[in-house]
């Protein structure tokens, strides 16, 4: 592991390091925030922080406008990149935003030639908390949330996953991505043509037989350009009424699909999470 760099922020600690991923076969970087008096003996519990297309971990620490908050709440936020990188790790064919390079969308491929590297599900889950685990003063307490591509990873790793997150929520996520045009051609590249394997990554389908029922809390802006083509949260309302699932939905007025809008809502989020963490 090596260290890229090293702020002191609200007395505490962002840095950026870069690793070997077994998982991705890859070298990655992340970014942690440790909040001040993290230590082996005062151990803090870890947001796990999923980012939208085309980002990498930079975009949230810089613009989401959470770290005062995270000081205070005595939590660490850790935000890894979206995908696989590097030489040898393909992208799309055609050089678009939303597939491939910043594009993981947070499943183990399948297919070729995707799966090799394209397993960012079993990193997010697995390989970064151990190396978070093993190499930082935190404790196994996790939550976990996104924006977008990274909201419907965090719903699809939490539902997935009883028992691994005190708490999930998420902006903007891409509640149904077996039908929009963003999970179709993600899904159909990475998991191939047969939408019954589709199904155990996506949240809409997921949260019907969820086995935990985790408070859930999500906010969607009405003026966000995606809202009704990509994103389409009213489809996880529906499916958690049915399933009689705790989820909050809020709707939030004028605020669009950018960080502006994550700023504005990220510390009700944090104070979310460091309930059930503290729980
Ligand atoms: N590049 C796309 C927009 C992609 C986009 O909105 N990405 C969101 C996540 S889905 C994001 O967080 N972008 C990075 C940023 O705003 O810092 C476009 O030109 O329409």
């Amino acid at each position: 592991m090596e260290r890229i760099a090293l702020n002191t922020v609200f007395g505490g600690s962002h840095q950026r390091w870069r690793h070997r991923s077994a998982v991705l076969e890859c070298d990655m970087v992340f970014a942690v925030y440790l909040p001040p008096g993290a230590s082996a003996a005062a151990p803090v519990p870890v947001l796990y922080w999923l980012s939208g297309l085309t980002c990498t971990d930079e975009n949230f620490m810089q613009k989401a406008g959470a770290l005062r908050l995270a000081a205070e709440l005595g939590m660490a936020i850790v935000a890894p990149d979206t995908s696989p990188r590097g030489e040898g790790v393909p992208g799309d064919p055609d050089g678009a935003w939303d597939f491939g390079l910043g594009a993981g969308f947070y499943v183990n491929a399948t297919q070729e030639p995707w799966r090799r590297h394209y397993r960012m599900h079993d990193y997010v889950v697995h390989e970064l908390p151990d190396v978070i685990e093993a190499h930082f003063p935190v404790s196994a307490k996790r939550a976990t949330s996104g924006h977008s591509m990274g909201g419907h990873g965090a719903l699809v790793c939490a539902l997935r996953h009883p028992g691994r997150y005190a708490s999930v929520s998420a902006f903007a996520p891409i509640v149904n991505p077996s039908t929009c045009p963003w999970g179709e051609k993600a899904f159909s590249r990475y998991l191939g043509d047969d939408r019954v394997a589709w199904r155990q990554w996506d949240a809409t389908n997921l949260i019907a037989t969820a086995r935990e029922r985790l408070p859930l809390l999500i906010d969607q802006g009405d003026s966000d350009s995606f809202l009704h083509t990509q994103l389409r949260p009213a489809l996880l309302q529906a499916a958690a009424g049915v399933a009689d699932y705790p989820l909050t939905l809020r709707m939030q007025p004028g605020y669009d699909h950018s960080y502006y809008f994550i700023a504005s809502f990220i510390d009700d989020h944090l104070r979310h999470h460091a309930a059930a963490l503290k729980a």
